[in-house]
């Protein structure tokens, strides 16, 4: 007996075995099977691979650059200041075009100030004085330090005088934009993604040989997306606001460049889609330029500028097909589809109404043979 057990390990070797199957005829089981495979086909096949492209390895963090140019030229007239032509080396900050522009639409201008002494302004609260002990000298106010008098700002206000660039900034902004023209100004928006992991460039500028295409072309969401340039009030209505009200007091929008590129397709395919979204109603800074007269005064000519200021970003992700993420995609759907069999076992033995005779069907109790004990089995 001893002998033959090696041999009985080698024939064992080469069993194959093979699953019973009970079958039953419960309708009602057997529906439910279906529905959680049909259930799991249309999500592996609908929602994995077409929608979610779960074939694919996937970039979602392109390296990207933006470069920006505003063109356009508008004629401001101020009130008792004459007309002046502002062109885009006036109007756009910063000058070398990044993804932050700012568009001048409004300004206060305050010209030839010096560093003297003259009344603070009346909408500094801190320096409205009825007598000089109000103004403590070497005290510093918006505009700058007070010498200790109390003097004269109009025929209505006093004001502490200030030693600092005089006269004081006027504050009263123009009730229409002095740039009203700048909603037709255009803004050229060049962008280039680089997908590292497919070693993919894509730039949003078409390649033409029509050296007059973007002089001439204005990007429309619907008749020309291939244009990457756009026009300011096109731009400011796609964020949900009207250019007038915007311009008046400044403001900040936000252009989204998204790239969905799927490398199985041509190249040609993959083009970026433009948000826009208003992020602030009110915007504006201050600069100066400097000069000296003939006696070696130094003088500036301040402007507060009010404007739309462009905050563009980029995002995307490409995906090409790839055996890893297929194989996974594919294992997960075989995986649900046994799922769905544990599911209707569950259901058969236990909830069924005849739950104890499919019990008694599925499980052989195994019994030793009569006059032997289980252990010597
Ligand atoms: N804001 C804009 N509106 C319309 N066309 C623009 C704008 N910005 C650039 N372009 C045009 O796009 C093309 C590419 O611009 P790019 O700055 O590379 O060239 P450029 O010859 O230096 O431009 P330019 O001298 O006209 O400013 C040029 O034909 C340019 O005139």
């Amino acid at each position: 007996m001893r002998s033959q057990a090696p041999l009985r390990a080698c024939g064992a070797l080469l069993d194959y075995k093979t699953v019973k199957f009970a079958l039953t005829r419960n309708r009602r089981v057997g529906l439910l099977h279906r529905l959680l495979q049909l259930g799991v086909l249309g999500y592996v096949l609908g929602w994995v691979l077409l929608a979610r492209k779960g074939y694919q390895d996937t970039d979602r963090a392109p390296r990207a650059a933006v470069v920006t140019k505003m063109k356009g030229a508008a004629v401001a007239e101020a009130v008792g200041k004459g007309r002046r032509l502002w062109d885009a080396a006036d109007y756009a900050r910063p000058p070398q075009g990044e993804n932050v522009l700012f568009l001048v639409t409004n300004f206060i201008a305050t010209a030839q100030q010096s560093q003297g002494t003259c009344p603070e302004s009346p909408s500094v609260l801190d320096a409205v004085c009825t007598e000089d002990a109000d103004c403590p000298v070497g005290n510093p106010v918006v505009h700058g330090i007070k010498t200790g008098k109390c003097v004269m700002f109009n025929t209505t206000h006093s004001t502490c005088e200030i030693y600092g660039w005089c006269p004081v900034e006027n504050n009263t902004v123009p009730r229409k934009p002095l740039l009203a023209e700048a909603e037709n100004f255009t803004l050229f928006i060049k962008n280039t993604v680089h997908f590292t992991k497919f070693n993919f460039s894509k730039c949003n500028a078409l390649q033409t040989n029509d050296p007059t295409y973007f002089k001439s072309c204005t990007y429309d969401p619907f008749f020309n997306r291939s244009c990457p340039v756009f026009r300011v009030r096109d731009m400011v209505e796609a964020a949900g606001e009207t250019f007038g009200d915007l311009a008046l007091l400044g403001g900040s929008i936000g252009v989204r460049i998204e790239w969905d590129c799927d490398l199985d397709h041509p190249a040609a395919q993959c083009q970026p889609q433009y948000s826009f979204s208003l992020q602030d109603r009110r915007y504006n800074f201050r600069t100066a330029s400097y000069y000296w007269d003939s006696q070696r005064r130094l003088y500036r000519n301040l402007l507060k500028l009010y404007g739309i200021r462009f905050d563009i970003s980029v995002h995307g992700q490409a995906g090409k097909f790839s055996i890893i993420p297929a194989a996974v995609s594919f294992g997960t759907g075989i995986a649900f589809f046994g799922a769905a069999t544990v599911v209707c076992d569950l259901v058969l033995l236990y909830l069924d109404a005849k739950a104890d005779f499919y019990w008694k069907e599925k499980f052989e109790e195994a019994k030793p043979p009569k006059g032997k004990t289980e252990a010597a089995a």
